[in-house]
């Protein structure tokens, strides 16, 4: 489980979480919701450990290898799909990341620079990118953004199978896509948090 306890963290004047309490059931994917600004990127960063709490702690975090789907695609531009998802995990071999990019429809461009290709086939590389890394721990920051809503459900129906039995943090703005994605919501909004499991 991972949890964090009484938890505050302010930028300046502008505070973000106050005496915030909540926890994540491992093995299993929680889908966080709130407002643009609401403070769902920091929380991951919180988690991260790329942003420190002004006090409060989070704990279950201590040993886990963790993978990240940016909100940015920060792939290497100047390579090609497969290099990038083996630059995460060397052990994945070339048949094995050019099988995942066939199966999210980007067979036509395994041999382009990622920079040549179309901003929701970046984004496809970047969540792939995400899953070829070795992790206990996936934290997705609106991986599913940019996606036609054919493409969206089926990258949800792989990103789900491939991630089943992991614990998963995935970001997003959009009811449908969480409710498409299943698991645990969190919302967070207004100084207030509703932890409740919606219908999967
Ligand atoms: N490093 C920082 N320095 C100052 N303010 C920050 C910093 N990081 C985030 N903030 C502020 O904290 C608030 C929450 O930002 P955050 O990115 O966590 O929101 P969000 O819920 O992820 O938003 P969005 O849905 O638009 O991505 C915002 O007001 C933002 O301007």
């Amino acid at each position: 489980m991972i949890e964090i306890r009484h938890l505050d963290k302010s930028f300046g004047e502008k505070q973000i979480f106050r005496d915030f309490s909540c926890s994540f059931p491992e093995g299993e994917t929680t889908c966080i919701m709130g407002p643009s600004g609401c403070g769902k990127t920091t929380l991951l960063n919180l988690l991260l450990g790329l942003e420190q709490p002004d006090s409060g702690s989070v704990s279950g975090m201590a040993g886990k290898k963790r993978s990240m789907v940016f909100q940015e695609n920060r792939l290497v531009e100047g390579m090609g799909p497969v290099p990038n998802l083996r630059l995460v995990n060397p052990a994945v071999t070339r048949k094995e990341a050019e099988e995942m990019l066939r199966a999210l429809g980007l067979s036509d461009s395994l041999h382009q620079p990622v920079r040549t290709l179309s901003g929701g086939m970046r984004r496809r590389v970047s969540i792939l990118r995400a899953l070829a890394a070795e992790y206990d721990i996936l934290f997705a920051d609106e991986p599913f953004k940019g996606l036609d809503e054919k493409t969206k459900s089926q990258v949800i129906s792989y990103f789900q199978e491939k991630t089943r039995g992991k614990t998963v943090l995935l970001v997003t703005h959009d009811r449908e896509e969480a409710q498409a994605v299943g698991g645990f919501l969190l919302e967070l909004g207004n100084r207030h948090c509703v932890f409740s499991s919606p219908e999967v």
